[in-house]
């Protein structure tokens, strides 16, 4: 396999080993990355801002988890018992943020995709996070250089952006700004490779590698569809059984979240008005106006309402 990425050429040893891991914002994202890291033998906190988004965190990771088990332990049922407990028992809840970060080593940031709420959250962790903590945000669309803008250690700051479903997508992209150490940089390769995730890395530019693609096709999709050239049934069958994608643009949608479609969208406009791949759509607007942001509220472009 060719192996070109500036990833290839770091020396692993360079890097800290990480053991201890805080994911503030435990819904979709934070959850799976939770998972995978808990599935990784790393001790995990997950930081929510009420109780009942915690109790809905751990139901998605049960849920995963037993899909996972069903699979892996098929002819060991205590096998299975003893790693669903196991996993379980790596992964601690609150509310706190200040508690959660008392002694981890690396934070992971999965909320909310809004610019200035991450900066805010970072500029309090930033402050009572011991020394050697390294800051990450698993952010889909912001500049990672602005979401560290008020935070002190430059140099332990990155972005880990994982893919939906984080226990089935293999890829991680790792994003360094211009002050991460090697040293940083390093550990965070690490830290991806240790979860099981191939990693590329990619400079601090929109959307990164994946989403840069990903975003102007999706919002095509739907342009097609306000345009009225297809329907979303037929979109999606085109792109799963004529390009092999595993889901078609607007189904995807839908499992991503459109409130975080939205947020994204919103945002890009705001940053790149000219750029004319990343302006808004109506359609779009109209479905979140409606409270329908998905599979995870049961219905969006689709009904998921049994
Ligand atoms: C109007 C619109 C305007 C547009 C605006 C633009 C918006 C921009 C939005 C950008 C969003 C970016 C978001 C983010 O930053 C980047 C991303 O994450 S992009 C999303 C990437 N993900 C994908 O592309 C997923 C594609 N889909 C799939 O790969 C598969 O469909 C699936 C999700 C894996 C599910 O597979 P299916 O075959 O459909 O379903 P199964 O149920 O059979 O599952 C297959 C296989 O996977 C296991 N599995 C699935 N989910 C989980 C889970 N949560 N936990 C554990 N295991 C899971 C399942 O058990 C099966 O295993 P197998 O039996 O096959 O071994
Ligand atoms: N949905 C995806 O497919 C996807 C994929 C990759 C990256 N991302 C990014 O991951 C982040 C989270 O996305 P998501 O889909 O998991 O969103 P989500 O809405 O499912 O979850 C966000 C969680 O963060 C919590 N939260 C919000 N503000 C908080 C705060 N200040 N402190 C603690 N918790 C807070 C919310 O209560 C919620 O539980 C976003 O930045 C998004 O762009 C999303």
């Amino acid at each position: 396999m060719a192996t070109s990425s500036i990833a290839n050429k770091m020396n692993s040893s360079l890097g800290r080993t990480i053991k201890t891991v805080t994911v503030i914002g435990g819904g979709l994202m934070g959850s799976g990355i939770a998972q995978v890291a808990a599935e990784t033998n790393h001790q995990v906190i997950i930081v929510d801002q009420k109780q009942e988004f915690l109790d809905k965190s751990l139901n998605i990771i049960q849920t995963s988890l037993k899909r996972i088990i069903k699979k892996k332990f098929e002819q060991d049922q205590q096998g299975g018992e003893k790693y669903f407990n196991d996993v379980k028992n790596r992964i601690k809840t609150t509310t706190n943020i200040n508690d959660a970060v008392q002694s981890t080593d690396i934070v992971i940031e999965a909320i909310i995709e809004n610019l200035e709420t991450k900066q805010k959250l970072f500029k309090q962790i930033d402050q009572v996070a011991p020394k050697h903590t390294i800051l990450t945000s698993n952010t889909s669309s912001l500049p990672i250089t602005e979401i560290a803008k008020d935070v002190q250690r430059q140099d332990k700051f990155g972005g880990l952006h994982f893919f939906n479903p984080v226990p089935v997508m293999k890829l991680l992209e790792v994003i360094r700004i211009s002050g991460t150490s090697d040293e940083t940089f390093q550990t965070l390769l690490n830290f991806g490779k240790a979860l099981g995730k191939t990693t590329v890395s990619c400079k601090d530019t929109p959307g990164f590698i994946v989403n840069r693609l990903l975003v102007p096709y999706l919002l095509e999709a739907a342009r097609m569809i306000e345009r009225g050239d297809a329907t979303p049934e037929d979109i999606d069958t085109a792109m799963k059984l004529g390009a092999g994608y595993p889901m078609g643009p607007i189904e995807l949608l839908d499992y991503v979240g459109l409130d975080t479609s939205k947020y994204i969208v919103d945002g890009w406009k705001k940053l790149y008005p000219n750029e004319p791949s990343f302006q808004a759509s109506e359609l779009l607007n109209k479905i979140v106006g409606e409270g329908k942001f998905g599979r995870k509220t049961g219905a969006g472009f689709y009904n998921y309402k049994k």
